[in-house]
């Protein structure tokens, strides 16, 4: 097998640093172990899996077990048949045992038990292939079922819009992807055809005890059908009440765990452990108490099923020996009888296993459908356009947005950004400032109004067309685990070895990265924890400016840099707003002094607007600002 050379993949970029530290390789010893262990593996073409924002979920809340065998309704055929065959062939026993002991043993016929006992052989060869065949395709259906289930959901999670991600705790979209998903493959896998083949087994079973003796077939159904319903119908709702409660606790641990997880830092911080602790153990409870509660309900339905079964054989066993003492009945028959019977009853105990899988399978496929059934609050127009190639003009016309509907966070606000211009949102914080560069970027659609750019409605423009232009460089720049390479030209995957320099040196970066053993293929931990905060925000512009955007949003990093690291960064700014609309979410006064012109936004409105000298001069709100900001800068030099 022959490794990529620079390919910009990660593996290769761990491999290049197998001489050198910190990553040490695979041993050298152990290198040709490992490249026959991956020739014997088996290649996963590239899909060709495509995306649409307007492409909805072919199912949606419609998905049903039915729905997602239909696909593979051959297989799913296939293992019909083989289920019919598996239990024919294991129902034929006791009646062999019948044939054996009325015509070979009480008949004194070797023939007969030979015949017999060949057919016996025969019947459990029949019964183990079929078995085995059948899980084998099932098998196969149930993990292709899930192949297409998983990859679904997972688009279904990138049409989704911001708000989703927002109000959906990232733990219970997990559950979402591991659990529900596992419990539906059980009971693709192995519930559906236990029930199929124990109902079948019922069904042959009353027929056979019909044909044997209708009388003692009536007695038995009797006896056992009423205490068997009523038991099965308490069992029934009072076990569809505990798996919603298992379902809804575990998706709480799995949150717990998830915030928990990603926040580590604060919690060690903070000394947090404790009481994290303390709140794990009361969401764990939950969970404990509902399993118990479950398994409480189990166990009181398999014994009492096992009891009314045991009397039912016992009331047989007396009547049918009258029988038998009457030549009612041969004593072969009442064997099979009681054999068959007992095939009865086994289905039932079956039952209570194959109902939690059941209820896991139907509560994860309620909850599949609420997730493949949302719509994107962020829609795709049925007669969207493609955006023209911008000019970067912006127009907000009357706009107001709230995140909850009562809550209003902009209001009624006009406002009119020309092409090339750099405008700086200053105000106070929660003023609304970063809202309104989510209108722009469309992650939201204004409740009131509406936002332009080049005259075209955003509402109606076709939503990639309308990303592609637009460049977003967030407060927080997010790196994903992979190659510095990799993560500069996410905006561009196809972007060339040239164009990831070029974008470094317009940020400053160049050197910085020429400088580290690996160069480009430097591996970025998860999040770009390995990077500091000043190279992670470089990052991030180069990000931008590779992907040449004609609209830049930018939110400024809060977060507090060296004097040398806010230079470059201030450095890189300058290159990348050069002849672009930008829009600059600014922190600090000393990044909105140099736009071109600067917004003041308090409440959602903006209440002044100007150039740096302007709003100074006119001595309101910005001025203000800018005062305190000289005094406090005037104080720390001292
Ligand atoms: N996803 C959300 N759901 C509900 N409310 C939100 C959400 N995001 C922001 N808000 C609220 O909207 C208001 C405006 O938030 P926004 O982030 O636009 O403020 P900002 O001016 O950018 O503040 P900052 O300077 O602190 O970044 C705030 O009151 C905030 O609490």
């Amino acid at each position: 097998m022959t490794w990529p050379g620079g390919g910009g993949n990660a593996f290769a970029a761990t491999r290049a640093g197998a001489g050198g530290l910190p990553f040490a390789g695979i041993p050298p010893e152990l290198q040709d172990g490992v490249d026959k262990l991956l020739a014997t593996e088996p290649e996963h073409p590239e899909p060709t899996a495509r995306f649409a924002h307007a492409r909805k979920d072919p199912d949606g809340a419609r998905l049903s077990l039915r729905r997602l065998v239909r696909p593979y309704w051959a297989l799913a055929a296939l293992a019909g048949l083989l289920v019919v065959l598996e239990t024919a062939a294991y129902q034929a026993g006791p009646a062999l045992t019948q044939i054996g002991i009325d015509q070979g043993i009480t008949g004194h016929s070797m023939t007969a038990l030979v015949v017999v006992a060949v057919l016996y052989l025969l019947s459990v060869l029949v019964t183990g292939l079929a078995s085995a065949a059948r899980v084998m395709v099932t098998g196969r259906i149930a993990a292709s079922v899930m192949n297409d289930l998983r990859v679904r959901v997972f688009t279904q999670l990138q049409r989704l819009s911001l708000d989703f991600f927002t109000e959906e705790k990232a733990g219970v979209i997990m559950t979402r992807m591991t659990s529900d998903i596992e419990n539906l493959q059980q009971l693709v896998q192995d519930g559906l055809v236990q029930f199929a083949i124990q109902g079948l087994t019922m069904a042959v079973v009353t027929v056979v005890l019909f044909a044997y003796d209708v009388k003692l077939a009536l007695i038995t159904l009797l006896l056992v059908v009423p205490a068997l319903t009523a038991a099965s119908l308490w069992f029934h709702s009072a076990s569809s009440k505990g798996y919603l409660r298992v379902r809804d606790t575990i998706a709480e641990v799995l949150a717990n765990l998830s915030e928990s997880l990603q926040g580590v830092r604060i919690v060690t911080a903070h000394n947090r452990q404790g009481l994290n602790i303390r709140r794990h153990r009361q969401v764990t409870g939950r969970y404990l108490t509902a399993n118990v509660y479950t398994a409480q309900v189990n166990s009181t339905y398999g014994p009492s099923t096992q009891v009314v079964g045991v009397v039912g054989q016992l009331v047989l066993l007396v009547l049918g020996a009258g029988m038998v003492a009457d030549g009612e009945l041969t004593i072969g028959e009442l064997i099979a009888f009681l054999l068959y019977l007992g095939a009865f009853f086994q289905p039932i105990q079956q039952l209570v296993q194959l109902y939690n899988t059941y209820q896991q399978g139907q509560s994860s496929v309620v909850k599949l459908r609420g997730l493949l059934g949302t719509e994107p609050s962020v829609p795709e127009a049925a007669d969207a356009v493609d955006l023209p190639p911008v000019q970067g003009e912006i127009t907000f016309e009357r706009v107001g947005f709230g995140y909850q509907p009562d809550l209003p966070v902009i209001r009624e606000l006009d406002l009119e950004i020309a092409r090339g211009e750099t405008v700086a949102f200053v105000g106070p914080t929660g003023a609304g400032k970063s809202t309104l560069a989510k209108l722009v970027t469309r992650f939201y659609d204004p409740t009131q109004g509406r936002v332009l750019i080049d005259g075209h409605d955003l509402r109606g423009v076709g939503i990639e067309s309308l990303r592609r232009q637009l460049g977003v460089v967030p407060q927080e720049p997010f790196l994903f685990a992979g190659t510095l390479r990799d993560n500069v030209r996410f905006a561009l995957p196809e972007a060339e070895e040239e164009q990831v320099w070029q974008a470094l040196r317009a940020v400053g970066l160049a050197e910085v990265v020429e400088r580290m053993p690996n160069g480009l293929d430097t591996v970025v931990q998860e999040r770009g924890q390995s990077l500091s905060s000043g190279e992670r925000q470089l990052v991030a512009l180069a990000r931008a400016f590779l992907a040449q955007p004609r609209v830049l949003v930018l939110d400024e990093a809060t977060s507090n840099l060296d004097r040398s690291s806010e230079t470059r960064i201030e450095a890189a700014l300058d290159v990348l707003l050069q002849g672009r609309t930008a829009l600059l979410i600014a922190h600090r006064l000393s990044t909105a002094m140099k736009a071109d012109r600067i917004v003041v936004v308090d409440g959602g409105r903006v209440v002044e607007t100007g150039s740096h000298g302007e709003l100074v001069a006119a001595g309101g709100r910005y001025a203000e600002m800018f005062q305190t900001w000289t005094d406090q800068s005037e104080s720390t030099k001292m």
